[in-house]
C-alpha cells in the first residue's frame, strides 16, 4: 500500500486565450508541467474544439497523463488545465479536473484550486430540486448553481452563485468561447494573469507564466472576475472582504523561483530562516558557534537554512542529500519501512557532517515522522549535536481552504511541546518560528490567514465537535 501521509499539496490552475489559432493543449501542457509540485494526484484539460469543449483527464501526473497532447495540431482559441490534490472527494477519476458539463447556459468546463467551506447547505438544497452530482468534490456545486440559477445569462448566473458561496477559490472557467478567471474575495489563494503575443494566460503562480516566457503578468485581484474573449480581457469585481492569503504558500507550497501575493517566494523563504536565526542570537551566546553548521532539509528547508546561515554568520552545507526519483513520502505500516522510505530519500553526507553540531533547518513539522527518523541518520552520521529549527510556527488546526492537514489528534505539535519533541526525536534542541516573527517578516501581516497555527478562522468552518475539543497540549497548557 503506497499512500500519502503528509500535509497535501492543493491543486494548481491554468487557462489560455490565444486571438489567433494556435496548439492550445500544447500551451497549456507546460504551466501546467510547472505547476506540478501543487498536485500529483490527476491532471487534465479541456479546450475549445470547434463549437463544442472537450475534454481529457486522468490520474497521474502531467506528462504521463498528457504527453499525448505533445504530438499532433489541435487548433483552438482557448483552454484551461488541472493539476490536483483532493481536499474534499477522493482521488478518483471522476473528481479529476476540469470538470465539463454541457447545460442551459452552454457548455460549462471549471478548474478549481481552494476549498469551499459552506458547500453542504447549498448542495442540500440543489438535491432537493433534483440535482444529479457526478462527483464527490466541492468544485462540481458551482457548476450546478450556475445551471439552476434563473439569471438569464451565464456570466449573471456565474456571479449569483459566487456570491453565495465561502471559502478558497482560485477558479478558471471556460465558456463556450469564453475564458472566466475568478479569485475569491478574500485571496486565500494565489492566481495570476499576463500576456504575450496576443495570448492570455493564467496560471497559480508566476512559474506557470516564466515557462512561455511571458514577462507582463499581474496578480488577479481579490474578488476580481476577468472575462476574455476575442474583445480582449474586462474586469469585474465581488464585494471586497478582508485579504486572507494562505501563509502557507509562502513557508513551503508554493514553488521558490514564484512569486506569490507579488513576494517572491524564496526571498520570503530566507526571511523566515532570518527570523529563526535572530531569535538563537541567545542560544549561540551561551554555546558557542564552534563546529557549526547549517543544513536543510532538502529541498523544502533550502531556502530558509540559506538566510538563517547568512544572519548567523554560520557556514551553510548541504549535508544531506535528496534522492529526487522517489516522489513524496508515503504510509508504510510499520516504523522500520517508514524509515527505509525516509532512508530512500534523504542520504546524510558523512564527511560533512561527523563531528559537527548540526542546526537542522526544515519547514515544517506534521507528525514529526520526517524529523525523527532524519536526526537518528545525523547521529548515525558522526552528528555530535543535532538542533532542529522549523521556518513555521507550530501547526495546530486543520485547514479548511484547500490544504489537506491531519486531524488535530495526528498533529504532533498538538500533544508534545518543543522541548517534548525534542525529547521525542531524539534531537539536542527543537524551536518554531513563532507567530510573531512569521508576523513581522510580512509587510502586510493584517492580509494573511495564520489559522492552522491559531484556530482564528478569518470567516466560518465546518469544524466538528471533536475537532474544537481540548487536545492533550491545550489542557496541559491550561493547567
Ligand atoms: O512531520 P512530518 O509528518 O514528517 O511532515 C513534515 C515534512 O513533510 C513535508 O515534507 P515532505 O516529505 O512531505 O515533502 P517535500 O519533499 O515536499 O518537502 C515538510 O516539508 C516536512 O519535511
Ligand atoms: N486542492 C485543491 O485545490 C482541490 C480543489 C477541489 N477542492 C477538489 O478537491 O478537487
Ligand atoms: S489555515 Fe493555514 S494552510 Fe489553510 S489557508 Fe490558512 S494559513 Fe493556509
Ligand atoms: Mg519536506
Amino acid at each position: 500500500m503506497i499512500h500519502e501521509e503528509k500535509l497535501g499539496h492543493y491543486c494548481g490552475v491554468a487557462g489560455v486565450f490565444s486571438e489567433s489559432l494556435t496548439n492550445i493543449p500544447v500551451k497549456l501542457f507546460f504551466p501546467l508541467f510547472s505547476l506540478q509540485h501543487r498536485g500529483q494526484e490527476s491532471a487534465g484539460i479541456a479546450y475549445r474544439k470547434e463549437d463544442k469543449t472537450v475534454s481529457y483527464r486522468d490520474l497521474g501526473m502531467v506528462s504521463q497523463v498528457l504527453s499525448k497532447y505533445l504530438d499532433g495540431e489541435r487548433m483552438s482559441h482557448c483552454g484551461i488545465g488541472h493539476v490536483r490534490y483532493s481536499t474534499h472527494g477522493g482521488n478518483k477519476l471522476e473528481n479529476a479536473q476540469p470538470l465539463l458539463v454541457s447545460c442551459n447556459k452552454g457548455d460549462i468546463a471549471l478548474a478549481h484550486n481552494g476549498n469551499l467551506t459552506n458547500t453542504q447547505p447549498l448542495k442540500e438544497e440543489l438535491v432537493s430540486a433534483g440535482a444529479i452530482f457526478q462527483t464527490t468534490s466541492d468544485s462540481e456545486l458551482i457548476l450546478h448553481m450556475i445551471s439552476h440559477s434563473r439569471k438569464p445569462t451565464f456570466q449573471e448566473a456565474l456571479v449569483e452563485s459566487l456570491q453565495k458561496i465561502e471559502g478558497a477559490y482560485s477558479l478558471v472557467l471556460l465558456h463556450d468561447d469564453t475564458m472566466i478567471t475568478v479569485r475569491d474575495p478574500w485571496g486565500f489563494r494565489p492566481l495570476y494573469i499576463g500576456k504575450k503575443d496576443g495570448m492570455t494566460v493564467v496560471g497559480s503562480e508566476t512559474c506557470a507564466l516564466d515557462i512561455l516566457q511571458i514577462t507582463d503578468y499581474r496578480e488577479v485581484e481579490p474578488g476580481e472576475i476577468i472575462i476574455t474573449d476575442q474583445y480582449g480581457s474586462r474586469s469585474s469585481f465581488l464585494t471586497p472582504k478582508k485579504r486572507n492569503h494562505c501563509a502557507f504558500e509562502l513557508i513551503y507550497f508554493a514553488r521558490p523561483d514564484s512569486d506569490v501575493y507579488n513576494i517572491n517566494v524564496y526571498h520570503q523563504r530566507k526571511k523566515l530562516g532570518k527570523e529563526l536565526a535572530i531569535r538563537d542570537e541567545e542560544f549561540f551566546a551561551q554555546t558557542g558557534k564552534e563546529d557549526t553548521i547549517v543544513v536543510p532539509v532538502p529541498d523544502s528547508g533550502n531556502s530558509a537554512a540559506l538566510g538563517y546561515a547568512e544572519q548567523a554568520g554560520l557556514p551553510f552545507e548541504l549535508g544531506m542529500t535528496r534522492n529526487h526519483y522517489t516522489g513524496r513520502s508515503f504510509i508504510m505500516p510499520t516504523t522500520a519501512e517508514r524509515e527505509l522510505v525516509v532512508r530512500m530519500k534523504l542520504h546524510p553526507v558523512r564527511k560533512t557532517i561527523a563531528g559537527k553540531r548540526i542546526i537542522l533547518v526544515d519547514d515544517s513539522l506534521v507528525r514529526g515522522t520526517t524529523a525523527k527518523i532524519l536526526v537518528k541518520l545525523m547521529k548515525e552520521a558522526g552528528a555530535r549535536e543535532v538542533h532542529l529549527r522549523l521556518s513555521s510556527p507550530e501547526i495546530r488546526w486543520p485547514c479548511f481552504f484547500g490544504i489537506d492537514i491531519p486531524t488535530r489528534q495526528e498533529l504532533i505539535s498538538n500533544t508534545l511541546t518543543p522541548d517534548e519533541i525534542a525529547n521525542f526525536i531524539d534531537a539536542d534542541s527543537v524551536t518554531f518560528l513563532t507567530i510573531e516573527d512569521l508576523q513581522h517578516s510580512l509587510d502586510s501581516p493584517e492580509s494573511y490567514c495564520f489559522a492552522c497555527f491559531t484556530g482564528e478562522y478569518p470567516i466560518r468552518v465546518p469544524l466538528k465537535q471533536t475537532e474544537r475539543e481540548r487536545t492533550l497540549r491545550d489542557t496541559k497548557e491550561h493547567q
